[in-house]
C-alpha cells in the first residue's frame, strides 16, 4: 500500500512502538489518528508530530480500547474527521502483571475488537474501499516467554486472529489485508527496570535481563518500524507473520504457506491498496 493520502489510526500510539510507526505514516504522506488512554502523553505527542508534519495531518482521540463504545466512537470520529479509514494498528499492549484479566483485555480481547471494528469500516462487501490491519503481537506469540505466560497466551492470539482473518477466505469478500508483526524486545518504556523493590520482584527482572541480554539485547524502535513500513508497502503479505530479532533481522515466521501469508486472494480484484 502507497501510504500517500491515506489514513490511519494506531492504538497506544502516544510513545513507545506506537509512536514510531505513527511517525513513519506520517513521514509516507499519510495522516494519522492517534489514540490512547494516557491522554496527556497522547496530546503532548500529537503536538509534537503535528508541527513536524502538520496540524491537519494528525488527530489525537482519548480512547481506553478496552471500552467498546470508546473504540467504536473513535473509529466515527475518524471516518468523521478525515473522510476515510485505509488503515489500522492495533498496537496498544501491556505487559505481564499480577491483574492478569487486564493484560487478556488489553493484549488480546481489545485487538479482536480492533480488528473487527477494522473490518467494519473498511470491508469492501460493506462499501468500504478495502485496506490494511497490522496487528502489533511480539516474538512471544511464537515462543513461549517462560517470564510471562497470560502475555504470551495473548500474542499466540493475535497472531492466530491475524493468519485466520489474512486468508482469502475473508480477503476475496473484504479487500483487507491482516497481518500481525512478532518484534523481540525493543527498547520502549515497556522494558522493565533492572532493579526491583523486592527480592522477589528481583528474581523476575534477572530472568527477564539475562533472557534480553541472551537474544543479544534490546532492538531500537526504529528496526522494528522499518519492518512495519516493508509490511504496510508489501501488498502480497497477507495473513503473514513478520518477524524482527537481533539475530535475523526482519524476517517471516515459516508456516506450511511459508510463512509469508497465504495468497493474498483466489481472483483478480481491482486494489487500491
Ligand atoms: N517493547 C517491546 O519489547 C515489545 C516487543 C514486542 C512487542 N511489543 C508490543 O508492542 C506494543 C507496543 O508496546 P511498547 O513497547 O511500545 O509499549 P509502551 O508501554 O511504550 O506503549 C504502549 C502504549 O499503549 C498504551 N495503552 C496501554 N493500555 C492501553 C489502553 N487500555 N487503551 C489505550 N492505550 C493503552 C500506553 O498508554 C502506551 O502509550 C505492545 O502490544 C507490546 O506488547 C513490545
Ligand atoms: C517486559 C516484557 C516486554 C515483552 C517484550 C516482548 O514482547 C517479548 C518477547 C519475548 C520473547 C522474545 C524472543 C526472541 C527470540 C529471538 O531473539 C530469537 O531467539 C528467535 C529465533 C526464531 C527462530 O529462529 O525460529
Amino acid at each position: 500500500m502507497k501510504l500517500r493520502g491515506k489514513v490511519a489510526l494506531v492504538t497506544g500510539a502516544a510513545q513507545g512502538l506506537g509512536r514510531g510507526f505513527t511517525e513513519s505514516m506520517l513521514q509516507q504522506g499519510a495522516k494519522v489518528a492517534l489514540l490512547d488512554i494516557k491522554v496527556l502523553d497522547g496530546r503532548k505527542t500529537t503536538k509534537e508530530l503535528g508541527l513536524k508534519y502538520g496540524q491537519d495531518k494528525v488527530l489525537f482521540l482519548p480512547c481506553d480500547v478496552t471500552d467498546k463504545g470508546q473504540m467504536e466512537s473513535a473509529f466515527q470520529q475518524v471516518l468523521r474527521h478525515f473522510g476515510q479509514l485505509d488503515v489500522v494498528v492495533n498496537n496498544a499492549g501491556v505487559t505481564e502483571q499480577e491483574n492478569w484479566e487486564l493484560v487478556l483485555d488489553i493484549n488480546l480481547r481489545s485487538v479482536i475488537q480492533g480488528t473487527y471494528l477494522g473490518l467494519h469500516h473498511m470491508s469492501r462487501e460493506r462499501g468500504g474501499g478495502g485496506g490494511l490491519i497490522i496487528n502489533i503481537a511480539s516474538m512471544a506469540g511464537l515462543i513461549a516467554m517462560f517470564h510471562g505466560p497470560v502475555y504470551t497466551a495473548t500474542k499466540h492470539g493475535v497472531v492466530g486472529l491475524s493468519r485466520s482473518l489474512g486468508t482469502p477466505f475473508h480477503f476475496d469478500r473484504t479487500g483487507v489485508r491482516v497481518c500481525a508483526l512478532c518484534p523481540t524486545m525493543t527498547d520502549t518504556p515497556i522494558q522493565p527496570p533492572r532493579v526491583a523493590s523486592t527480592p522477589e520482584e528481583q528474581v523476575k527482572l534477572d530472568a527477564h535481563w539475562a533472557y534480553t541480554d541472551s537474544q543479544g539485547g534490546l532492538l531500537k524502535v526504529s528496526e522494528v518500524v522499518a519492518g512495519f513500513l516493508q509490511l504496510v508497502e508489501d501488498d502480497s503479505k497477507n495473513g503473514a507473520v513478520m518477524r524482527v530479532t537481533k539475530q535475523k533481522g526482519v524476517d517471516y515466521q515459516p508456516y506450511g504457506g511459508g510463512g509469508q501469508g497465504v495468497p493474498v486472494t483466489t481472483r483478480k480484484t481491482r486494489s487500491k491498496l
